[in-house]
């Protein structure tokens, strides 16, 4: 494996009860890479996450995080990524602070361990950071979601819709972290979502989900072209949607 690859992906078909939903899904990603997940609601995007952080187990294929094989040593691979919780999945009976604290006893570092400053206070969660997270918002439990997944600045950081519900200040913040972590060139990220239009100007690579398989891919050269010109990029991912399966991924 090439040394800066910090994410292979091979080959690989996941889904539910032996049935695929996702199937012959390639994918390398190597640090600073920030990857935009993008696909119609129902295209796999969740369930290519959940195979790619061990939570499902693939019907084929594999997945090799920071150079440990997902299959061979779940527990190392999966300490080789962050991943922002399902709000509804988060402990709601800990506060803030708490889930932190655990998170960090996990992945043995400190509570406050992140990469440029403390990310809770640059995303609004002081004063809610000793209250229960029941109590918290949707879009406040999204934001301690995404500090705990930074905490200990992880080499891959996995991101599922976690921009969703995020007031504008808050996005910003997300976006300045992320951009930071791959400009540290220590880290990569792939973070899903529907907000087509926030891709070119945060990612520099993107894929296009479509029935469980990639429809089309774009490199850096491509989204950085597309954000010149508002509005081209979704044009090309609505264009690729339109088309034809047997057309797709030229
Ligand atoms: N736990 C599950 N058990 C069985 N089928 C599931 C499960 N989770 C998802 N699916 C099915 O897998 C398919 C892909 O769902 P998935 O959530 O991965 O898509 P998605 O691209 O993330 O969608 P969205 O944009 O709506 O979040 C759907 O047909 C869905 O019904």
């Amino acid at each position: 494996m090439d040394s800066s690859e910090i994410l292979a992906v091979r080959g690989l078909s996941a889904g539910y009860g032996g049935h695929a939903v996702v199937s012959g899904i390639d994918l390398s990603l190597g640090r600073g890479d920030i990857l935009g997940l993008l696909g119609p609601n129902g295209s796999g995007k969740s369930t290519l996450l959940r195979a790619i952080s061990g939570q499902i187990r693939p019907l084929a294929g594999s997945v090799v995080i920071n150079g440990v094989d997902l299959g061979d040593a779940p527990e190392r691979a999966k300490s080789g990524f962050g991943l922002a919780i399902d709000p509804p999945d988060l402990p709601g009976a800990l506060t803030g602070r708490q889930y932190l604290q655990l998170v960090a006893s996990i992945r043995c570092c400190a509570e406050n361990d992140w990469l440029g400053g403390n990310v809770a206070e640059r995303l609004g969660l002081k004063r809610w950071i000793d209250r229960l997270i029941a109590e918290y918002s949707l879009g406040t439990q999204a934001k301690i979601a995404i500090a705990a997944a930074l905490l200990g600045a992880p080499p891959l950081l996995i991101l599922d819709e976690s921009l969703n519900g995020l007031d504008p200040l808050a996005a910003f913040e997300v976006k300045r972290v992320i951009l930071a972590l791959a400009a540290s060139r220590h880290q990569a990220v792939i973070i899903s979502t529907h907000v087509v239009e926030a891709v070119p100007g945060l990612c520099n690579r993107a894929v296009l989900l479509a029935e469980g398989s990639i429809a089309r891919e774009w490199n850096a050269r491509q989204l950085a072209e597309a954000s010149h010109a508002p509005g081209a990029f979704e044009l090309h991912v609505m264009q690729a949607l339109s088309e034809p399966m047997s057309w797709r991924r030229r």
